[in-house]
């Protein structure tokens, strides 16, 4: 058979009317059936597309001119929205955004994991979906003059975006601590890490501030293990913001994209910050995870909470468990909890956060989930509830086959990407656990990314 090939070529100009999204938002219009994928073009949109690239199967483009705009178009109030790669989804009104994610979750509940009768609700919206982030992590950098600068890398580049003065899904309080940071060390001369050469010292600048208790805690990472001007930069900065409760140095000495290095020092204040979702208080130190969106992570927690339906009686293991958040939820009104987690200081956090909030009947190991789950089965534990919220890629599979092992009644699935979910509810299908709804949440509005909370119940 002869070979086909593809129906444009690169630099082409073509003229494209878009019919969908794909799952990162790029719009996606066909030439005789072949899809060429456009990030910021629309459904319903016509456009000029210039090809940029073109595969087998299909191509990409860049979008030249909107000749037909769709209504859902909408001017994005970031100025450097096109130029950063933080959000891609700016440009589209909130409730597309929100139809697109719902669209994802369906789909991959469809394709990848065949369950097309599962009930997927409709998204659970953010009632004003800016300023959100209660976290920044931001790279430093200089200009030709010298002066240091901060602020998100252009798309696919390691080059930092000049004159980017505020992000607006960052709670601002981050975004004026970032800016003090950075005023003050280029005053004191600090020079900033130099990623080509791999000298300097300022690499980062990392701030987290509390939802409910405003408490900021900063990370300064550096190369060299001393923090030049350390005296200095912190009396000025606590001096000025008494919200300040917490400065971390952490020290990232390899050349790599990696922003945390292995060693960290409080260097003023508490080794924590306080925050509070529900009743429930939280003790966050600088290298535990946290969710960024604390009014919606309420809402995922509570949905989290009616899936497991615990009883008194109940057993919970909250495998992936961070700092215990949600294993405190659960202790409220299970007999037991048992957590584990990977990174050993948010196991710490997690423990002193059961005394914090007084929680007697929660337990919390260091370990890798997968390793800790089978010999826990091994011991003998029979949880009724299986909780699991994984990192972007999953759960192990070792993982799903002890949670099956273990044979619980139900398992509540937290998860921040559709298609492992999708493939992980696939496999504990086939293991004798049956998919009864999903729940998407949205956690990262005018971003592609999508979070979802899944209720499975044994079959027996
Ligand atoms: C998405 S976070 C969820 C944390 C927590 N449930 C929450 O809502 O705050 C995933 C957590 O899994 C941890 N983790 C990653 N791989 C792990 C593994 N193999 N075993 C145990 N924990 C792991 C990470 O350190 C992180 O704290």
């Amino acid at each position: 058979m002869a070979k086909q090939s593809a129906p444009v070529k690169k630099n082409q100009t073509v003229t494209l009317q878009f019919e969908d999204l794909t799952h990162e938002g790029s719009g996606v219009g066909k030439i005789n059936g072949y899809p060429l994928f456009v990030p910021y073009a629309l459904p319903g949109e016509v456009g000029e597309v210039k090809v940029i690239k073109v595969k087998k199967n299909f191509g990409f483009g860049k979008l030249l001119k909107v000749t037909e705009s769709s209504p859902e178009r909408v001017e994005p109030p970031c100025d450097v929205f096109y130029t950063c790669g933080g959000c891609q989804l700016q440009h589209m009104s909130y409730d597309m955004q929100l139809e697109m994610k719902q669209n994802q979750v369906k789909n991959a509940m469809r394709k990848i994991a065949r369950l097309e009768h599962v009930p997927v609700h409709p998204i659970i919206r953010m009632e004003d979906p800016w300023r959100y982030r209660n976290k920044v992590q931001m790279p430093v950098g200089e200009k030709d003059d010298g002066e240091l600068i901060t602020g998100f890398y252009q798309k696919r580049s390691h080059r930092i975006i000049e004159g980017m003065e505020t992000c607006n899904i960052q709670d601002e309080v981050n975004d004026r601590m970032v800016e003090a940071v950075r005023r003050i060390a280029d005053r004191l001369g600090i020079p900033a890490y130099d990623e080509q050469n791999d000298t300097g010292v300022l690499r980062h600048i990392v701030v987290r501030t509390g939802e409910v208790t405003k408490d900021t805690m900063i990370v300064i990472i550096t190369r060299t293990p001393d923090l030049l001007h350390q005296e200095e930069l912190i009396k000025e900065l606590i001096q000025t913001y008494p919200h300040i409760k917490s400065i971390v140095h952490n020290i990232n000495d390899r050349k790599t994209n990696s922003i945390w290095g292995k060693k960290s020092k409080t260097i003023w204040g508490e080794d924590y910050i306080y925050d509070q979702i529900g009743d429930i208080k939280f003790a966050i130190s600088a290298k535990s995870f946290y969710q960024v969106n604390p009014p919606q992570t309420k809402k995922l927690y509570d949905k989290a909470l009616a899936y497991a339906k615990i009883s008194s009686y109940d057993t919970v293991v909250d495998a992936y468990c961070g700092i215990g958040t949600i294993s405190l939820f659960m202790a409220q009104e299970a007999r037991k909890v048992y957590g584990v987690e990977v990174v050993p200081e948010a196991v710490d956090d997690a423990k002193k956060n059961a005394k914090l909030n007084r929680i007697t009947n929660a337990e919390f190991y260091v370990g890798e989930a997968e390793k800790v789950m089978p010999w826990w089965t091994a011991q003998g534990l029979r949880p009724d509830v299986i909780v699991v919220d994984p990192p972007r890629k999953g759960c192990d599979e070792e993982l799903l086959k002890a949670m099956i092992d273990m044979e619980p009644k139900r398992i509540v699935y937290v998860s921040c990407n559709p298609s492992t979910l999708a493939r992980d509810l696939g496999i504990l299908e086939d293991g004798g656990y049956a998919t009864q709804e999903v729940q998407p949440v949205d956690m990262f509005p005018q971003t592609h990314h999508v979070e979802c909370v899944a209720q499975i119940q044994s079959k027996l």
